[in-house]
């Protein structure tokens, strides 16, 4: 449930960082231009740089110029956000400098007609999760008489079994409806948008289930290298730093049943039955169900790029994957039979985030027609960084007795929304404000989301399965394919120019509204 707007004190952790800069001042400037949080509110950022609230000012005030999808507009309302800004340096590990940080927010909510609800928002290191919110409460932070909420950026753990001492630790500064673990794929529009697509449509919720499904399959493609994040990525890799995550939300958002009421823990229930039901592999099935590749020399854009290993601060002789696809199985009433094909790489051709649900063929398929082709219906539901769905469907070529040609229909949720629809940060930061923890990772799901990533981790470590090359700008290791083959189906590629192409024997007669 949504609640009202409040005065509140934002407590941002890491606010010298790159996530600062490129997305949570973005986004909290695009609220306030929106009106959508109280003009009572302050943000205190906290870094270890030496400056003065000045000079962070200025920081803000370039970092907004450069990320945010909205221009600054100059006058009150400006002058408004930037003077609630303020700037404290601490090392967040030495609990003795707290002191000086509660003096702070003290003092902004003294400017607040005495409310005091307080959001802390950790976008630092992962294994400083644990020591802040520990600090917090030893610093008395945590002792307000308001709400407080604690907003936590991803990895929550590296495995199941960090993941619970993390959240030990956590749990006891904060109760769990105090805690906001974000998952930004879970802010993005089209993602959220897959439950009323589902839900509220007839035309689709009678055949979402494997008698009218064949196959589904979610890509997140990725143009980037590992940039300057190797020190991060080289202990994730895609299984962790996408797969544990942003590959399953997708998948439960997908899955899922129809929550007995469109309440956050109704909803969050049924998307926790979706991994309760989804098959684990045991260490020796790994080979079979998950391919993991790493990018070799190759070329983007038609420049040369470098190869994972050769990229700064990686190891020469480093195995981490990055890239990940896999066929998974959600053992339930509604899904038994159906696969689901997952891949997720750095470095391919495109940016795509996308979600192809193949519905089964026809029974007429070979006796109806007479010439042209029929293709299977396909529903693709585009997430970043097109947004959108189209469906393709066969139809009567126009002139023709009876011909059939696959048709387009489309929908392009963000083409007519001055600067693009809003960023999943700010879709986020917007519900913590206002205490709706629905797109937000119950601990129960991440706890199952690592319990079917261990075994995989495993059996890599191991060495149980081969590491596959692919070239840089390809679409991943050519052993992808034998995932797929089996089940008698193909990847629907996408291309440079369309956010999404249908295989050739399809293509001649499409026409389509776009
Ligand atoms: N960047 C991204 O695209 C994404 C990041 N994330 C997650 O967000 C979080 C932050 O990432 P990112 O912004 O990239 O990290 P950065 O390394 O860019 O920033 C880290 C921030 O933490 C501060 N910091 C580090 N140590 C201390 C300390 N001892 N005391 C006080 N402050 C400290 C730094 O302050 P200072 O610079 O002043 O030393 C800086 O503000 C991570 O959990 C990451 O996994 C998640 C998704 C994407
Ligand atoms: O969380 C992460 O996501 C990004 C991809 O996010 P997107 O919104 O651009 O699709 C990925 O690059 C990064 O490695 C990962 O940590």
């Amino acid at each position: 449930m949504r609640e009202s707007k409040q005065p509140f004190v934002m407590v941002l952790f890491g606010a010298t960082g790159d996530l600062a800069k490129r997305k949570l001042f973005p986004a909290l400037y695009a609220l306030v231009r929106d009106g959508l949080i109280h003009e009572q509110f302050a943000v205190v950022g906290v870094g270890r740089s030496e400056m003065d609230t000045a000079d962070f000012r200025q920081m803000v005030q370039e970092a907004i110029r450069e990320n945010s999808r909205l221009s600054i507009q100059e006058g009150q309302q400006w002058q408004n956000f930037i003077n609630s800004i303020d700037y404290v340096a601490i090392d967040v590990t030495k609990s003795d400098t707290y002191g000086k940080l509660k003096t702070v927010v003290d003092g902004r909510e003294k400017l607040m007609d005495g409310s005091s609800n307080r959001l802390f928002y950790l976008s630092l290191a992962p294994e400083l999760f644990g020591t802040v919110a520990t600090n917090l409460r030893l610093g008395g932070l945590t002792q307000n008489q308001g709400w407080k909420r604690l907003i936590i950026e991803k990895p929550f753990g590296k495995d199941l079994e960090s993941a619970q001492a993390l959240n030990e630790v956590i749990s006891q500064s904060f109760k769990e409806e105090e805690v906001y673990r974000i998952d930004h794929y879970l802010g993005k529009e089209m993602v959220q948008n897959i439950e009323i697509l589902r839900f509220t449509n007839m035309l689709f919720e009678p055949v979402w289930n494997n008698r009218y499904i064949d196959n589904v399959q979610i890509t997140a493609s990725e143009t980037l290298g590992v940039e300057d994040r190797a020190s991060y990525y080289e202990h994730s890799g895609a299984l962790r730093d996408m797969v544990q995550n942003h590959m399953l939300q997708m998948l439960m958002m997908v899955c899922m049943e129809p929550p007995s009421k469109f309440e956050t823990e109704a909803i969050r229930d049924e998307k926790v039955k979706v991994l309760r039901s989804l098959r684990r592999y045991g260490e020796d099935e790994v080979s079979q169900y998950v391919v993991r590749g790493q990018y070799s020399a190759g070329q983007m854009k038609n420049q040369p790029v470098l190869g994972y290993r050769d990229e700064p601060n990686v190891a020469p002789d480093s195995d981490t994957e990055t890239f990940v696809a896999a066929k998974l199985f959600v053992n339930n009433f509604r899904w038994s039979g159906v696969p689901f094909f997952i891949r997720t790489g750095k470095r391919m051709p495109k940016k795509t985030t996308e979600i192809v649900i193949q519905f089964k063929e026809v029974p007429t398929l070979n006796n109806f027609h007479h010439g042209g082709n029929i293709g299977p219906n396909l529903l693709v539901i585009n997430i970043n960084p097109s947004e959108g769905m189209t469906l393709y469907l066969n139809a009567k070529k126009p002139g023709t007795d009876d011909e059939v040609v696959t048709i387009a229909m489309d929908f392009c949720n963000n083409c007519e929304i001055e600067g693009g629809s809003p960023e999943a940060y700010e879709r986020l930061i917007n519900d913590a404000i206002h205490g709706d923890s629905t797109f937000f990772t119950r601990w129960d799901e991440v706890s199952l989301a690592w319990k079917f990533v261990d075994p995989i981790r495993r059996a890599w470590d191991k060495n149980l399965v081969p590491l596959h090359e692919y070239q840089a700008g390809t679409w991943g290791p050519k052993a992808v394919n034998y995932l797929l083959s089996e089940d008698n189906t193909q990847w629907w590629y996408v291309n440079e120019k369309e956010a999404f192409t249908l295989p050739a024997q399809m293509q001649d007669g499409v026409f389509s509204r776009r």
